[in-house]
């Protein structure tokens, strides 16, 4: 049985690597290389590339859980701190960058630990743990290069892209400011998980237990000694948010049919990333972003470098509004990305009936979030709108890493900083339900478009 599985799982990889190299052909382009940098692509979100990644990805995952003997799978996983430790500390002290300085060469681990102040003989450990985990390449004993994957974390970036704090290493590098949030106030916050789901005691998240301290990590970020780290998240949020393609955003309703000078209000807007296809697709819309006051003055320099005229032609405003607080406006379509897997139950349910108390019969609400599939076939009425197409078998049917893998990861984020979470179909409609919203329509994709009407 598990040789029969195992040349099934291997046949799904070899039919959609032939499937990989037929659009490439057909593109006329080369699939990315794991040695070469980290370049956009125009497979990046090529539907038959993502569908065939997924099913890779899941079917090695199942064969290396099947062949890899348990106990040492099971240590893998029990030192996952050791991955997390070695990314923060690579990316605190800049190491991508440096060996980057000698490109294709490489550099040899002592003259990067001469040039980060660390001794080399520790510096090639780290990096032959990554290395070994295909982030880096050890092209000679203790000498690395960068690969696709340590590239991502480059800093060193043209700063043509939005710069929150211009003086800071962060600036325009998204991948380094997600890594960044989740190595350091992510690995905070972790070991306390077992602690919090046995007993929270007065705290919201494992994260608050770490700061000893009650107040949630948005505003913490707030406070003047973390306010650099508030302002890595808004850049790593950024980053997570660009890689969903704007189709998602600008099809989610009949956008174009709202009459003219409508108004869309976008609900914890971080800089907008969600607004700015919106506002040059439908320049007949009038745009509030509301969010707190580092995430609005950020959003001012996002706009004014990204899209002025919509500044000049006073088409966007930005607003500072705790969504905690009576909504301030009433607006013809409210969203939200993201916001609602920050929060508890009790906490999604205060922001949404906040926006329904200010809402007019004819708004509409639309929550932009990924869905939670179980591993196991889903059996709930909304089982035919799930976000990816049936998986062959032998596969989990939420295709284990090849797509559960990042909402799984999501959700325990979620769980560790805020004691948010992620949701399935049925528990968006729940969440409408208790805050006096009608699940209307659900658009699945990448990220999923719900839409409520008032109820
Ligand atoms: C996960 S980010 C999502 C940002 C944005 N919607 C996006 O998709 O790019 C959460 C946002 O909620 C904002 N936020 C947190 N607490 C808030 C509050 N009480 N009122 C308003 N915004 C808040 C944060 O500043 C942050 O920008």
């Amino acid at each position: 049985m598990s040789i029969t599985a195992l040349k099934a799982l291997a046949q799904l990889i070899i039919s959609n690597v032939e499937t990989i190299e037929s659009t490439c052909q057909s593109k006329g382009t080369e699939f990315p290389s794991l040695d070469d940098l980290f370049e956009p692509s125009v497979l990046d979100a090529h539907p038959a590339i993502l569908g065939a990644s997924r099913q890779i990805v899941a079917a090695a995952a199942q064969i290396i859980a099947t062949v890899r003997p348990p106990m040492e799978l099971l240590s893998e996983h029990a030192t996952g701190m050791y991955s997390t430790a070695a990314l923060a500390f690579i990316n605190s002290n800049d190491v991508v960058d440096v060996i980057q300085l000698n490109g294709t060469r490489g550099m040899h681990s002592k003259e990067i630990g001469q040039k980060i102040g660390v001794d080399g003989s520790k510096v090639d450990r780290v990096l032959r743990y990554l290395a070994t985990r295909h982030i880096f390449r050890e092209v000679r004993p203790n000498v690395f290069v960068n690969n696709k994957v340590s590239s991502l974390l480059l800093k060193s970036k043209p700063w043509d892209e939005l710069v929150a704090d211009p003086s800071s290493k962060y600036a325009g590098a998204l991948g380094a400011s997600a890594i960044g949030h989740t190595t350091e106030e992510g690995f905070m916050g972790a070991p306390y998980i077992p602690q919090f789901l046995k007993n929270p005691g007065q705290y919201q998240s494992p994260f608050n237990m770490s700061i000893k301290d009650t107040t949630n990590i948005f505003a913490w970020y707030e406070q003047a000694e973390n306010l650099w780290r508030g302002r890595r998240f808004v850049v790593g949020m950024r980053g997570a948010g660009e890689r969903f393609p704007p189709e998602i955003f600008t099809s989610a309703i009949d956008w174009k049919g709202l009459p003219q000078g409508s108004t869309v209000v976008d609900v914890g807007a971080n800089v907008g990333t969600v607004t700015l296809p919106l506002a040059k697709a439908f320049p007949h819309l009038h745009f509030i972003l509301q969010d707190l006051d580092h995430a609005i003055s950020d959003a001012k320099v996002f706009w004014q470098d990204r899209f002025p005229e919509a500044l000049s032609e006073r088409r966007v405003e930005f607003q500072v509004h705790d969504f905690f607080t009576p909504m301030p406006v009433k607006a013809d379509v409210y969203f939200l990305r993201l916001i609602l897997h920050d929060w508890p139950q009790e906490e999604g349910i205060k922001i949404l009936k906040h926006i329904r108390a200010a809402a007019k019969p004819t708004s509409i609400l639309i929550i932009f979030e990924m869905i939670v599939l179980h591993a196991c076939p889903e059996t709930s009425k909304f089982a035919a709108q799930s976000p990816v197409p049936p998986a062959p078998p032998p596969l989990l049917a939420n295709y284990g890493l090849g797509f559960g893998g990042f909402v799984t990861m999501a959700d325990m984020q979620m769980l560790n900083l805020l004691g948010g979470r992620e949701r399935t179909i049925e528990e968006f409609e729940e969440l409408g339900r208790e805050s006096g919203w009608k699940l209307e329509t659900v658009k699945p994709g990448p990220i999923s478009a719900f839409i409520y009407t008032p109820e």
